[in-house]
């Protein structure tokens, strides 16, 4: 049994998490760590994560900014694999993530869906060809009105996809209505829309004269990220430390 700690136990994500893994044959929730401190499920909550003393071999992250820091403590004093899938991390955050997972095994990815990263596969192939061409690229995501950061994590991983196939020659501009001008050749536009429940919408336009195209992903329902934090947390139990990538648990064969 691979034994997991969920940190956010009690939010969107983590209720679905704890849903699915409460129907595994191989893996279980042995402890929650949520600001609540209320358990819903057989296994203990805490709402301070270095209370939590419970035998785990990975931790699975859908929580907040705020509790990053405290989390990545907690992975390097208790020697635990982190699944990280909070987003909206500032560039201090990422450099503290790339220094624990000199100590730890680690897997951050902004987005745990299998089709978003097979999108990233996709950009990666036009971006280059349509560039080239004089396509204007510009992405559009589209979430739910209770989400802290914008624009999205994924917004940001699929423009970095574009970016580092291009040698990062793409500015990135969030809000046009601060420039009074017209759009240049190297920026790429990121615009982020808040409402109701959409679980989470990305599409990424290149727009070109007389033509468009647009790639984009539309998630129905928050399972495809919890199946792919899960496969994500399969796959680095047990790992030595450094830096996991999505891709590296999907091509992976511990399937779950
Ligand atoms: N990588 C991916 O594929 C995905 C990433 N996400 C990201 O995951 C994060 C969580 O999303 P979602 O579940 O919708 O958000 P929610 O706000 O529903 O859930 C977060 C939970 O974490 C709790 N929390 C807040 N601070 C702490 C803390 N210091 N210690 C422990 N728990 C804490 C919150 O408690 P309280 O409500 O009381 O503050 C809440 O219960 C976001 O950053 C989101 O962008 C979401 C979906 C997919
Ligand atoms: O907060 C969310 O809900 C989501 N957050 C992630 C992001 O910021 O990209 C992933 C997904 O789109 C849902």
């Amino acid at each position: 049994m691979i034994r997991v700690i969920i940190h956010g136990c009690n939010g969107r994500m983590g209720r679905v998490v704890s849903g699915i893994l409460s129907e595994s044959n191989d893996m279980e929730a042995v402890a929650g760590i949520d600001v609540t401190g209320v358990q819903r499920d057989t296994y203990p909550v805490y709402s301070d994560i270095f209370e939590c003393d419970v035998e785990a071999d990975v931790i699975i992250d859908f929580a907040s900014v705020a509790a990053v820091d405290r989390l990545l403590a907690y992975g390097v004093e208790k020697n635990l694999a982190i699944v990280l899938c909070t987003t909206g991390l500032s560039e201090d955050q990422n450099n503290r993530v790339k220094e624990a997972s000199g100590k730890i095994p680690l897997l951050k990815s902004a987005n745990m869906s299998l089709g978003i990263n097979t999108v990233v596969k996709l950009l990666q192939q036009a971006a280059p060809v349509l560039a080239d061409a004089g396509f204007d690229i510009e992405i559009v995501e589209k979430h739910h009105n209770q989400k802290k950061d914008a624009p999205s994590g994924t917004a940001l991983l699929l423009a970095d996809a574009i970016n580092e196939t291009m040698n990062d020659k793409y500015e990135y501009v969030y809000d046009r209505s601060k420039v009074n001008e017209k759009r240049g050749k190297n920026e790429l536009g990121i615009s982020a829309v808040r409402g109701g429940s959409i679980v989470g919408e990305h599409e990424v336009i290149f727009a070109g004269l007389d033509e468009v195209i647009e790639i984009k992903h539309t998630a129905f329902s928050r399972s495809i990220f919890a199946n792919g934090a899960i496969q994500a947390a399969k796959f680095l139990a047990g790992r030595s430390a450094g830096v996991y990538s999505m891709a590296d648990a999907i091509n992976s064969d511990r399937k779950i």
